[in-house]
């Protein structure tokens, strides 16, 4: 397993493009399953779950031709459902979160779809019954060997017939998956209380122009008209929100003035108000993002009432579980305190002991919420070894080290490679001494 060497406590500086989004992208390349034509997807980052989900593709008979970085063209018109039964996708399919939404367009266009249970980030448990809820809805039969965790679920005869649902939750890849199988299902589907976001009003509005019709796109009604069959089309995938968040949190706590170029400010929601909460300065030119060195520092806001600050995350358009890692660490370092609460995941706050072994004052309160008491720069953390637990923790211990005094060591960066293209290079780019080992 690789590790980072990095020596921090050396202000950055410079300009960073952000990569094309994960999340976005996981979408999207499943969706290329639903036609038979070319379909071309530009901006796909360059990190280990994207690149597993395109070989997951290949093997199932996709065909991918690649035109330049981050751009390629694929074509669903042999694909090889029979794949779907072998001992190597049993293995293949479970590597990462996003192959969960291979199912849909597999249902919808060939009649089944199987998965095993998806991996992803250790983070808590992680539900999938909102997809399958859904495929039945939609007429889908269903079946789960609990021995090896397998789902499976086939069309019926007479086909997938659209209807109006609830979803028991606003799961991001569930409304994607269910989506992606009522837009060739019989008929008129409602899908009530989807999730919003960004990245599937890009997944609706990629589908729409390969000839679905679905209306509501950005709310949480989505309305599905049905239609026979899917054509090609070209999508670029936006920058990646989350990495975006990573920029920020690292550019405060490393004092370092960093310019993000292209960020898509229309779809970054609560993002930059919730740094600007914990006094980080965040400027608006164009479409890119400025920050400033902060020499001085940084003050958290409290609440109009003098209270205690909270940051929670909440389904868009609320402020995104995937960066509260980052908030909080970046919270270590500021003046004033704030409580994190992590509504949505049970094991992602537990990172925090590495923080708290660097000197950071944090009191775990239990395993959704954690106080931090910000050190204001008076006390600077100290440098480490420590293994990467998840993406998000991952990015936040990398930004804690490049703020700390002294070398440290992070193993276990193929959890950061999951979702962050070349980070080693990229910060090198902007000033920072860090070594992949
Ligand atoms: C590949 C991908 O796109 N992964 C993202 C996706 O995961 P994913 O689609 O797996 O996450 P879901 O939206 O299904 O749910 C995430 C967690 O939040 C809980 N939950 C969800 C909806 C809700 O209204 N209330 C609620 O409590 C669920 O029970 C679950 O524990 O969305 C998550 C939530 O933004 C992100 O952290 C993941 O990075
Ligand atoms: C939780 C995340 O990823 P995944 O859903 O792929 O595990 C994430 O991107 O922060």
């Amino acid at each position: 397993m690789g590790v980072f060497k990095i020596e921090g406590g050396i202000p950055l500086k410079g300009e960073i493009t952000p990569q094309g989004a994960k999340n976005e992208a996981l979408q999207i390349l499943c969706a290329v399953l639903l036609t038979g034509d070319k379909v071309t997807i530009n901006n796909i980052p360059d990190i280990i779950d994207i690149n597993k989900l395109i070989t997951l593709l290949g093997n199932l008979g996709v065909k991918i031709q690649r035109n330049a970085p981050g751009s390629i063209t694929f074509q669903a018109d042999e694909v090889n459902v029979g794949y779907l039964e072998t001992e190597a996708f049993k293995k293949e399919g479970g590597a990462l979160r996003g192959s969960i939404m291979i199912v849909g367009p597999l249902l919808a266009r060939f009649g089944k779809g199987y998965i095993p249970k998806p991996g992803g980030d250790k983070i808590g448990r992680r539900r999938l019954d909102t997809h399958f809820e859904g495929f039945i809805n939609l007429g889908a039969k269903f079946r789960y060997n609990r021995e090896d965790h397998f789902y499976g679920v086939e069309t019926p005869e007479e086909g997938l017939q659209g209807t109006d649902m609830l979803l028991d939750e606003a799961s991001v890849t569930g409304t994607a998956n269910i989506v992606m199988a009522a837009v060739l299902a019989k008929g008129r589907t409602t899908v009530y209380n989807a999730a919003c976001e960004p990245y599937l009003q890009q997944l609706c509005k990629m589908l729409n122009s390969m000839g679905a019709k679905i209306t509501g796109v950005g709310s949480n009604l989505l309305t599905i008209e049905g239609v026979e069959s899917l054509r090609g089309c070209e999508h670029r995938i936006l920058p990646d929100m989350i990495e975006i968040g990573s920029w920020i949190g690292l550019a405060a706590m490393t004092k370092s003035e960093i310019t993000i170029k292209n960020v898509s400010w229309d779809n970054l929601g609560l993002i930059p108000n919730t740094f600007r909460k914990l006094g980080i300065t965040i400027e608006k030119r164009n479409d890119d993002i400025y920050i400033p060195a902060h020499k001085d520092g940084y003050e958290v806001k409290t609440d109009i009432d003098g209270s205690i600050l909270t940051i929670a995350d909440a389904p868009w358009p609320g402020f995104t579980p995937d960066l509260l890692s980052i908030v909080l660490v970046v919270a270590t370092q500021a003046k004033g305190d704030v409580l994190i609460h992590q509504k949505m995941f049970e094991s992602r706050l537990f990172f925090v002991d590495k923080l708290i072994d660097m000197g950071a004052k944090i009191m775990l309160c239990d395993p959704h919420r954690a106080v931090v008491m910000g050190h204001n720069f008076e006390s600077q953390l100290k440098a480490t070894t420590m293994s990467s637990p998840d993406i998000r923790a991952g990015i936040s211990l990398l930004i804690a080290a490049l703020s700390a005094k002294g070398t440290s060591t992070i193993q276990n960066i193929e959890q950061i490679d999951r979702g962050y293209e070349r980070i080693d290079e990229r910060l090198r780019a902007i000033g920072a001494k860090i070594v992949r080992e």
